[in-house]
């Protein structure tokens, strides 16, 4: 190191000063300085900024963000809050030569922080970023050949609708035929898996009209959101069989994958069997829940797909996005949407699917994107919709007014939780505890959950499943036994042996033997698989679960419960969001006036460069 000093010694000084510093924050910083100080004759000042410019970049990622932007580093300040006061360290706004020094550090070939769009990158994110955009736009505008007299004809057979308006599901069909990557998104309960049934039908059946076999495979990031997409999709084939022959319907597969499990984890390492050196035999891959899956997986997925495999996103960009970093589904399903071009607008006219196509917006360039709008499973007026609009539309005042209102299926709980949580326990886990199969405990589990923010605190997901197991089970308190019978759990880490992964619920049960194990549901064969409970993998309750949690789940009812900390960052709209649209019948919130508010005001940001890359690269139609 050249004779400039770290502004902090050592880790726990720096975590004693700062608020939120990891050790791989600190430490990052720290080899930055240690070897741009000495390479660039850095001066004190200069080389203390750069500390702080990495502290930053890496704090971003650690958020969620793929980038850093220069004119956001540049309001930033670092200190502590303690007992409500602000004690400030160093305020990026008041140091010179920032543009300076980040041209001189964040160039070469081998800077650990990137200067790229105006933004700092980890260079590692960089890559991923630009990676994914050159695999996006290759699909995005590339063009496959579609048999347009027979697809007219066969989608209009598998739709009932008015040819004269457009109907965005039917626009949707059309719309992926001849696309090599596209975007279906919607809401809750808009068609999107119906629409993708009929979708995968009328590809089955124009290419085996073209003599060509098909390999489909329908991914999804959660086992619990590939389940749930399993169901859809077979329920949806159950639909079709009248309209289709058996041949496209065994196409179709019954079963979907996670997309580490259709990748191929290997034990220990970041990538995958499947890679650019060892593709996958697709021809066409489904991803459902696409908010969930960050940039370095996704990036992963594309670079495993053979250059011809045509690949369809499904999912709602209004969801929360996933917990690492970026945010590729809204990247990609940019709004306002803009519309469809001339030229696409000419192919779907040739279609024949709708009389006259021009109302499809003819302006914009997002040929590859169709929004489905129409709640199929919320009626206009219901309770759940009118709430999730009024919600991710941040306002305020109807949704507050909302949850106070006469709609049956949306109520506001009050007093302590205590006041309202037995009657929900008596409801809902009694019977679970209480059924005579683990299957019929599964489906107890469809029936309800409690969906918190956070994992602390008096109104976190571990007091909740106190509270429950109390009311339960006081024996197993009493004795410290960590499970009993009927007791539902999810897994916290991933276990490649046993096949288990975070997220994954299974149910304690009582065998014939008279021991306890734990069920989980196999969905590729529809049976239980069994495991001693001595060897699952790390584990907790599940009575109540983080939002961020229950993701590509859903529940008959749900309970959404807020802290009472009105100014908490972890409250944003995408999370209330996201938390309603997991309720198919009812919602109930327990949160006060502000707390509610606040939530509903605030947005989730992440900040990312991959739309831009999308809209600069060139077009190649
Ligand atoms: N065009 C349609 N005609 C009749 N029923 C429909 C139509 N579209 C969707 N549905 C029905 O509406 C319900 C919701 O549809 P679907 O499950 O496809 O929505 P989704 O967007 O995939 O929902 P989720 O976000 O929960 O996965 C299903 O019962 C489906 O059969």
């Amino acid at each position: 190191m050249s004779n400039v000093s770290l502004p902090f010694s050592q880790y726990r000084h720096c975590k004693d000063a700062l608020d939120d510093v990891s050790a791989i924050a600190y430490f990052l910083a720290k080899e930055v300085v240690a070897k741009y100080a000495l390479k660039y004759q850095l001066q004190q000042n200069e080389a203390t900024t750069l500390f702080y410019v990495t502290l930053a970049t890496v704090q971003h990622f650690e958020q969620g963000h793929s980038c850093l932007p220069i004119n956001i580093l540049k309001t930033l300040t670092f200190g502590r809050v303690q007992d409500d006061t602000y004690t400030l360290v160093y305020d990026m706004s008041k140091c010179g030569g920032l543009d300076k020094l980040v041209s001189l550090v964040c160039q070469g070939e081998d800077s650990l922080i990137v200067h790229d769009y105006d933004a700092l990158y980890l260079r590692k994110n960089r890559q991923f970023e630009v990676e994914l955009s050159e695999y996006f736009s290759q699909r995005m505008y590339s063009r496959l050949p579609v048999d347009v007299s027979a697809a007219g004809p066969l989608i209009a057979s598998l739709f009932d609708y008015d040819n004269q308006h457009i109907d965005w599901q039917v626009a949707a069909v059309a719309n992926t035929l001849n696309k090599g990557l596209s975007v279906i998104a919607g809401g809750p309960g808009t068609g999107k898996t119906y629409t993708v049934a009929r979708l995968l039908a009328v590809i089955a059946a124009l290419r085996e009209n073209a003599n060509l076999s098909t390999t489909i495979s329908l991914v999804a990031p959660t086992g619990k959101a590939a389940q749930r997409l399993s169901e859809s999709i077979a329920g949806a084939k159950k639909s079709l069989s009248k309209q289709v022959t058996r041949t496209v319907l065994q196409t179709i597969p019954e079963t979907a994958n996670t997309i580490h499990r259709l990748l191929g984890v290997i034990p220990g390492k970041h990538h995958f069997k499947n890679d650019s050196e060892n593709k996958l035999a697709l021809d066409v891959l489904l991803v459902d829940e696409v908010s969930m899956v960050d940039l370095p997986l996704m990036t992963r997925l594309f670079r495993a797909l053979p250059e011809h495999c045509q690949v369809i996103l499904l999912g709602d960009a209004d969801q929360l996005p996933s917990v690492a970093v970026g945010n590729v589904l809204a990247d990609i399903a940019q709004r306002p949407f803009s519309g469809y071009s001339q030229d696409n607008l000419a192919y779907l006219d040739q279609c024949k699917v709708f009389d006259d196509v021009s109302a499809l917006i003819k302006t914009g360039n997002q040929n590859h994107l169709t929004f489905l709008q129409k709640s199929r499973r919320f009626d206009g007026e219901g309770g759940i919709g009118v709430l999730a609009k009024a919600v991710i539309s941040s306002d305020t005042e109807q949704s507050w007014q909302c949850l106070q209102g006469q709609q049956q299926d949306v109520s506001l709980l009050s007093g302590e939780i205590t006041s309202w949580l037995p009657k929900l326990i008596n409801r809902y886990y009694k019977p679970l505890a209480q059924s005579d199969t683990i299957e019929a405990a599964f489906e107890a589990l469809k029936q309800f959950s409690i969906l918190s923010a956070t994992n602390e605190g008096e109104t976190g997901v571990n007091a909740i499943n106190q509270l429950v197991i109390q009311a339960l089970s006081p024996a197993s308190i009493d004795n410290q036994q960590p499970y009993f019978h009927g007791m539902p759990v999810m897994i916290q880490e991933n276990n490649q042996a046993l096949g288990l992964f975070n997220g994954d619920i299974g149910i304690i049960w009582q065998r014939e033997n008279g021991k306890l194990y734990c069920g989980f549901e196999d969905s590729l064969t529809n049976t239980i698989k069994w495991y001693v409970t001595a060897k699952l993998p790390q584990n907790k309750p599940v009575y109540a679960m983080t939002i961020h949690k229950s993701q590509g789940s859903e529940f008959n009812h749900v309970v959404m419960v807020l802290p009472n900390n009105n100014d908490s960052k972890l409250l944003s709209r995408e999370l209330l969001y996201t938390a309603i649209t997991r309720a198919k019948q009812q919602i109930s919130v327990y949160a006060d006036q502000t707390t509610w508010q606040h939530a509903v005001g605030n947005r989730v940001v992440r900040y990312s460069n991959l739309d831009k890359r999308l809209a600069t690269l060139p077009l190649n139609e």
